[in-house]
C-alpha cells in the first residue's frame, strides 16, 4: 500500500513537541520506569511515536520515531510497544491528533482495587478541561479493558468499545494505565492533566469512604 509522504518539518516539530511533553508528563510522576508512551499524527498514513523502553524524564527528538498507520516502523528502530494502540485510534478517528499514555499511581490502584469495567466521572468542574464538555453537570465514563500482552487484540476490542459508543476522550487498562486522545498537543495534554488529577481526587474519595 503506498503512503502519503509526511513532511521532514512536521516530524522534527512533533519530535520536539513529544520529547517536552513527555519530560513534563515524567515529571508530574505519570510516567516511572520508562512506561508511558506518547504520539502525535503527521498526516493521514503516518504517526510519530516515542520508541519503546525510553527513559520518559530523558526524552530527547532522537528518542521520537515514525509510524505507519498499520503500526510498522517507517525507518529505523523500536517503536513503542503499545503502537497499534495508538494507530487504531489516529485509524477511526480523523481529528484525532494526539495521543497520550500514562501509568499513574492513581490509575493503577483504581483500577486493580474496584473490578468495574469503568469508572465513572461526574460533578467535578475540571470536567471542563476536556474537548467538547461545557458544564460540571456532566457524567463522564471511562471504561477499563482488563491487561493484555496482546496489544494487538487489545486494540480491536478498543475499536469494538467505541462501535458501542464508548470511550469517547479516554480509557483505561487494568494495573496498566490511561489512554487518553484530543485533536492537539496541547488539548491531549490539559486533558490528561484533568483526567488524572480527577482519577487521584476519585482515589482519595474512595479512601475516605
Ligand atoms: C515498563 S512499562 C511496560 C510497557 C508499557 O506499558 C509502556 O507503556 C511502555 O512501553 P514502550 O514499549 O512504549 O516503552
Ligand atoms: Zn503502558
Amino acid at each position: 500500500m503506498s503512503h502519503r509522504p509526511y513532511s521532514t518539518s512536521a516530524y522534527r516539530e512533533a519530535a520536539r513537541a513529544l520529547a517536552a511533553i513527555g519530560r513534563r508528563i515524567y515529571g508530574q510522576g505519570w510516567s516511572p520506569a520508562t512506561s508511558s508512551n506518547y504520539s502525535l499524527r503527521l498526516n493521514e498514513d503516518h504517526a510519530a511515536i516515542t520508541r519503546s523502553g525510553r527513559d520518559k524524564g530523558l526524552l530527547e527528538e532522537t528518542d521520537i520515531m515514525v509510524v505507519d498507520m498499520e503500526g510498522a516502523a517507517v525507518g529505523d528502530g523500536k517503536p513503542s510497544a503499545e503502537t497499534l494502540l495508538h494507530t487504531q485510534l489516529y485509524r477511526r478517528l480523523p481529528d484525532c491528533g494526539a495521543v497520550l499514555h500514562t501509568h499513574s499511581h492513581a490509575s493503577t490502584v483504581l483500577t486493580m482495587h474496584w473490578p468495574a469495567d469503568h469508572i465513572t466521572l461526574e460533578g467535578y468542574e475540571l470536567l471542563k478541561a476536556l474537548d467538547g464538555v461545557q458544564t460540571h453537570d456532566t457524567r463522564l465514563t471511562i471504561p477499563v479493558f482488563e491487561n493484555s500482552q496482546d496489544i494487538a487484540a487489545l486494540a480491536a476490542e478498543v475499536d469494538r468499545a467505541m462501535d458501542a459508543g464508548d470511550a469517547g476522550h479516554a480509557y483505561l487498562i487494568r494495573g496498566h494505565g490511561l489512554y487518553t486522545w484530543a485533536a492537539d498537543i496541547g488539548a491531549c495534554y490539559r486533558q490528561l492533566e484533568a483526567l488524572e488529577t480527577l482519577l487521584a481526587v476519585e482515589l482519595d474519595r474512595r479512601r475516605l469512604g
